[in-house]
């Protein structure tokens, strides 16, 4: 039996959805069609991929799905204005990027970002550690740096028995686990050592580019045989951060957010204010510059994901006057 919570009503998970053709598991894993009745079509919250529902059977084995259950999580990713939301009530976010071309610290870190502001806990799996075995260990600490206790798993689709046993630590019976990353480096790949079957075609990467190519179109729910679930998602290419908090930036960066209690103003920058305990840390060479400026992009990255266009381009031309008002006072 799988992991469900009890209710009157049959209840059932989301596995699948495109438009508004949805497929849900009960409990026994029976997989049935499904459809939403009228009231919920038309309300803000459509149920998503990962989500509990409950309904009634009909036409033998179809499902109409009735009310949405209360959400533990809730992942979503800001595109352009619009908040997108990728999926409910995950545990684990397997924040995947390939050792490659694909390699970005400060992507990683927006993916943290949008795991922590969901509710669940990321983990950082390095794909394709056999295409630049010279820069492993490089690019193993730089992430250090920033993961901050955030687990890293380093990878190769060559040896899948480490990757099972790595993975399968994670993926418990109350596990609902998301892959995310760009297109390519790897996700499918993944689930299918995992799930020990194909469920996902891979396809032969193209030669050279160290892109591989784009072959996930939907996002699937699979249960595995403990009844931990794990989502393949295609690749979300250019993530935004849709938070209207800070709590994120707090999560990533420890260090500043320790060093600015010291900070004589409470709404300080870190920028040009006097009494400045992070610019002074800079100075002294016990904080690296770069994780100043990583934290500037992160929080004006928040800041605009809660502003419309007008207000963006107005932001901008403040800090633009404010950065030459600086200037001019020293
Ligand atoms: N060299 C190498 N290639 C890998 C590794 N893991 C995956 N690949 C290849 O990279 C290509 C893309 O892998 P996928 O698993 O389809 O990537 P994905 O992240 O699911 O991509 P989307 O479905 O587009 O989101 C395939 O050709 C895989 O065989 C690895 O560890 N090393
Ligand atoms: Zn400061």
């Amino acid at each position: 039996m799988l992991n469900f919570p009890t209710e009157q009503q049959p209840t059932a998970r989301i596995i699948f959805q495109s438009h508004d053709h949805y497929q849900v598991i009960f409990n026994d894993r029976s997989v049935h069609q499904a459809t939403l009745t009228g009231r919920l079509q038309i309300g803000d919250d459509l149920p998503v991929i990962g989500d509990f529902v409950s309904g009634q059977l009909y036409d033998q084995d179809k499902f109409l799905i009735t009310a949405l259950l209360p959400r533990q999580t809730l992942l979503t990713r800001s595109s352009g204005q619009q908040k997108q939301v990728v999926a409910a009530n995950i545990t684990t976010v397997f924040v995947t990027m390939s050792l490659n071309a694909d390699f970005s610290v400060s992507r990683v870190e927006r993916y943290l970002t949008l795991a922590w502001d969901s509710g669940a806990s990321p983990v950082i799996v390095l794909t394709k550690a056999d295409l630049e075995p010279d820069l492993l260990a490089a690019r193993q600490l730089e992430l250090a740096e920033i993961a901050f206790g955030v687990p890293i798993i380093t990878t190769t689709n060559t040896d899948p028995t480490a990757i099972k046993a790595e993975l399968l630590a994670y993926l418990t019976p109350t596990t609902t686990a998301i892959f995310v990353g760009s297109s390519g480096v790897g996700k499918s790949t993944l689930l299918n050592i995992v799930a020990m079957q194909q469920l996902q075609a891979t396809k032969a990467s193209r030669a050279n580019d160290g892109k591989g190519r784009h072959t996930t179109t939907a996002r699937h729910l699979y249960y595995l045989a403990n009844g931990a679930a794990l989502i393949d998602s295609p690749g979300l290419r250019g993530v935004g951060v849709a938070s209207s908090t800070t709590t994120a930036a707090t999560q990533n960066f420890p260090d500043i957010t320790e060093l600015a209690r010291l900070c004589r103003f409470n709404d300080c920058q870190h920028r040009s204010e006097p009494g400045c305990a992070v610019q002074a840390a800079i100075t002294a060479g016990s904080l690296n510059p770069k994780r100043l400026t990583d934290y500037h992009r992160l929080t004006r990255e928040i800041e605009y994901a809660t502003m419309n266009s007008r207000q963006i381009t107005a932001a901008k031309i403040k800090r633009m006057v404010g950065n030459k008002k600086n200037l001019r006072r020293h």
